[in-house]
């Protein structure tokens, strides 16, 4: 039987119409590219537990999740990648990893080059954005 694979969150933080998209500086091959902020649920913890401590290590903020994009996203094998949509609700980003991060509206969803998982992702935010 299959292992139960582990799961990666990300956020979707909105605010005025726009995303907020960070930029890896890790592994190289990673290095670059963009994502939402986010990590993996550890063991015993909830997904939205991991997606509100997780923006706080990277960014120093406090968010509330408001719900979950119905994608989902295999990463590699065992690792699955799921987000939810958020709302800051205390603090202004500061990167810590991430060496920049851009908020996005619809139309510049394009602009940056999303790790691969991300797509179905973006193309959600892209429809709840433009509504
Ligand atoms: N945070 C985040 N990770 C993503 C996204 N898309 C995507 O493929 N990933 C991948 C990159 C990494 O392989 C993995 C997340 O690992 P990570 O290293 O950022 O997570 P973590 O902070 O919990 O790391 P760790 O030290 O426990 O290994 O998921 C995304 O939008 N956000």
């Amino acid at each position: 039987m299959p292992a139960t694979p582990r799961v990666v969150v990300g956020a979707a933080i909105v605010r005025e119409g726009r995303v907020l998209a960070c930029r890896r500086t890790a592994p190289v091959e990673a290095a670059g590219r963009w994502e939402l902020p986010g990590g993996k649920v550890e063991p015993g913890e909830t997904p939205e537990a991991a997606l509100v401590r997780e923006v706080r290590e990277e960014l120093g903020v406090e968010v509330r999740v408001s719900g979950w994009l119905s994608a989902e996203a295999e990463i590699r094998e065992g690792l699955v990648l799921r987000a939810a949509y958020a709302t800051l609700v205390a603090g202004e980003p500061a990167p810590v990893e991430h060496d920049q991060v851009r908020w996005l509206c619809a139309e510049e969803l394009d602009d940056v080059d999303w790790l691969e998982p991300d797509r179905p992702f973006v193309d959600e935010i892209r429809a709840a954005l433009a509504d």
